[in-house]
């Protein structure tokens, strides 16, 4: 899908295509829809990033909020978006073993208690194993500097779903 084609998309169409780049946040795409044309994905990924720094702490805590918690309730119930459940599965988290999936499930409920939004990373970027470990660091950060650290994730995560979506559509 070149820049020209995503101009050119309804309202409807671009939420459609562009409404879950940010989990379960398809506000993100109907309010960066309005500032079309963009030059190019580069320009439409900072009108997004844009968008969400413009957010107040309590409008990007919602933004966390909308996030699954890795290998959590919702991978369980089979209720994961597809991105979610993909991403989660190419960082080897829906074949934990029992033990694993505690760990990770008693660090994912310490971190929710203390910042009151789930831990958010980019799974694609990361693993098991890189995932944990950064979950234990971030544990331990101020909650303004883990606010801003959890939103850099979902810019990435919404990046690089931006760039598969694009991708997969230049194939059709
Ligand atoms: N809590 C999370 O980090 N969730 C996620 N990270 C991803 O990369 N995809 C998700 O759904």
């Amino acid at each position: 899908m070149d820049i020209g084609t995503v101009n050119s998309l309804s309202y409807e169409d671009f939420v459609d295509v562009f409404g879950n780049i940010v989990e379960k946040c398809p506000l993100v795409a109907a309010a960066v829809w309005s500032q079309r044309p963009f030059s190019n994905l580069a320009q439409m990924e900072t009108a997004v990033n844009d968008f969400i720094d413009s957010l107040t702490v309590s409008g990007k805590e919602g933004v966390l909020r909308c996030h699954p918690c890795l290998a959590g309730r919702e991978l369980h119930s089979g209720s994961l978006t597809a991105d979610s459940r993909e991403e989660q599965r190419q960082a080897g988290l829906t074949s934990l073993d029992p033990a694993e999936a505690e760990h990770l499930q008693r660090l994912n409920v310490q971190y929710k208690q203390r910042f009151g939004f789930p831990f958010v990373i980019c799974a694609r970027l990361n693993d098991r194993a890189t995932i944990e470990h950064r979950l234990v660091e971030r544990l331990a950060n101020e909650p303004t500097q883990e606010l801003r650290l959890a939103i850099e994730e979902v810019k990435k995560i919404c990046r690089l779903r931006l760039q598969s979506l694009v991708a997969w559509a230049n194939k059709l």
